[in-house]
């Protein structure tokens, strides 16, 4: 087994202590994970366990009330002005639900980060725009479409290719697969599979255990503000952990207790 000195060498993001809290209500309780450069994390956890607050906090949406977030070895809450907009375009991010805009048509919605964030040309943003849905799938014909004109299928690709437009060097999706058929959803993860190629270090977020197992490189899971379990895919179906065990099976009983709120 690696030892956990060597994970944190070599990693690309480095989350320490973090707290989270909105008012009485605690959601990250001393959250510590790391995402290995050049490797895909997948946190995985029930319905409002803050697996969105989490990816909210590396992006810097959302300030931690305590801990520290590095990315490539820089302290995020130290970053002020042009440090912080070269922070942001390391990011690429799949939105739940795609997230476009609907009055673009779909290559202006893929050249969207192009033009306004990289000050990219617009006829060179509409070249790369049409490489990248080239790459996820999609016809030429298909970028002259608006979004209403797609499926949720053929929109969360779309949302791929403008996560991969600018070849970030961290992709995070949330949700990928939500709302997809099987087959639909299989296609996403071999897509999300692909990206990794190229040397993308991806976190995700998901319920959806299918996907986890096939897009993940190590797996980790978030339970009342802490990562309970942290290990690779392989060792999920081994982890020990009563908790995990109950997650990954979809049993109601268990020492997960769901809060039902009438
Ligand atoms: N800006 C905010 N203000 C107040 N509470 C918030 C805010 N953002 C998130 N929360 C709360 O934090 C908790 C965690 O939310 P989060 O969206 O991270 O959950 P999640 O694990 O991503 O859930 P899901 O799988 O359902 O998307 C929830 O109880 C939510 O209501």
């Amino acid at each position: 087994m690696e030892s956990a000195a060597s994970v944190t060498a070599d990693a690309k993001i480095v989350i320490k202590g973090v707290k989270k809290r909105f008012g009485p209500k605690v959601v990250l309780d001393g959250l510590d994970l790391v995402v290995p450069r050049g490797q895909s994390l997948v946190i995985i956890g029930g319905s409002g366990t803050g697996k969105s607050v989490t990816i909210k906090c590396v992006l810097g949406i959302l300030k931690p009330d305590a801990g520290q977030i590095l990315v490539d070895g820089q302290d995020t809450a130290k970053l002020r002005g042009n440090a912080r907009d070269a922070y942001l375009r390391k990011f690429g991010m799949l939105f739940q639900g795609a997230a476009l805009f609907d009055s673009m048509t779909v290559w202006e919605n893929v050249a969207f980060g192009l033009i306004q964030g990289r000050g990219v040309k617009r006829a060179t943003a509409r070249e790369i725009a049409f490489e990248k849905l080239a790459k996820v799938g999609l016809a030429a014909d298909v970028g002259a479409l608006y979004p209403s004109e797609l499926s949720g299928g053929m929109q969360k690709r779309v949302g791929l290719a403008r996560a991969i437009a600018a070849e970030p060097e961290i992709i995070f999706f949330d949700e990928p697969t939500t709302g997809l058929d099987p087959i639909m959803s299989d296609i996403i993860n071999n897509l999300i599979v692909e990206t990794r190629g190229s040397g993308t270090t991806t976190l995700s977020i998901t319920h959806d255990l299918v996907s986890a197992r096939k897009i993940a490189d190590r797996i980790a899971m978030l339970y009342k503000g802490k990562i309970i379990w942290e290990g690779p895919t392989a060792e999920i179906d081994r982890s020990g952990n009563p908790y995990v065990e109950q997650f990954i099976h979809g049993r109601a009983e268990g020492p997960i207790k769901m809060e039902v709120k009438a």
